[in-house]
C-alpha cells in the first residue's frame, strides 16, 4: 500500500460518508461519494460537477490518480463522466471533483453520499522528448487507424 495524504474538506466525510476504501483485497478502485446537501437530479444530457468533500495530494510525480465511471451506473443508468476520464495530477491539492454526465434517456437522482465514480491510482512515466529527423523503421511504421483490417 502506498501512503497518500487526504484532507477532509467536509466534516461528513469519514463520518456519515465513509472514506474511500478498497472494497475487496483485489480492488483496483476506491469509490468516490457525492458530497451533496440534497439529492441532485440530472436530466438526460445534463452534466454537473459534484464535490467529493475531500482533497488528496499524491506528491510523487511517478503516480497519478484517474477518476473512472462505475460500470453499473454507466451501463444501467447512463451515468458516466462529463470528461470521460478524470486525471488527477500528483501536485493537485484542490477538492476532488467528479463531472457527472447523464448520457441516458431518463432522469437520474444522485443521493448525498452516493458512490458516483471510482478513483484508481496509477504509475506514471514522464517523458523527455529527443527531436530526431528520422525514426529507425519499425514493423508497423505509420500504419494505424484500422490498417490491419477487421478480422
Ligand atoms: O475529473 C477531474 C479532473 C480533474 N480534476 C482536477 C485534478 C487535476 O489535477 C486538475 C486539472 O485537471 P486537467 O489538467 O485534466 O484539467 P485542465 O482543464 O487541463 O485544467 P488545468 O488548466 O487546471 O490543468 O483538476 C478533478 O478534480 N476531477
Ligand atoms: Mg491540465
Amino acid at each position: 500500500m502506498t501512503p497518500i495524504e487526504l484532507k477532509i474538506l467536509d466534516s461528513r466525510v469519514g463520518a456519515e460518508f465513509p472514506l474511500p476504501q478498497y472494497a475487496t483485497p483485489g480492488s483496483a478502485g476506491l469509490d468516490l461519494r457525492a458530497c451533496l446537501d440534497a439529492p441532485l437530479t440530472l436530466a438526460p444530457g445534463e452534466t454537473q460537477l459534484l464535490p467529493t468533500g475531500m482533497a488528496i495530494h499524491i506528491k510523487d510525480p511517478a503516480l497519478c490518480a484517474t477518476i473512472l465511471p462505475r460500470s453499473g451506473l454507466g451501463h444501467k443508468h447512463g451515468i458516466v463522466l462529463g470528461n470521460l476520464v478524470g486525471l488527477i495530477d500528483s501536485d493537485y491539492q484542490g477538492q476532488l471533483m467528479v463531472s457527472c454526465w447523464n448520457r441516458g434517456h431518463s432522469t437520474f437522482t444522485i443521493e448525498p453520499g452516493e458512490r458516483i465514480a471510482q478513483l484508481v491510482i496509477l504509475p506514471i512515466v514522464q517523458a523527455q522528448f529527443t527531436v530526431v529527423e528520422e525514426f529507425a523503421q519499425s514493423e508497423r511504421g505509420a500504419g494505424g487507424f484500422g490498417s490491419s483490417g477487421r478480422q
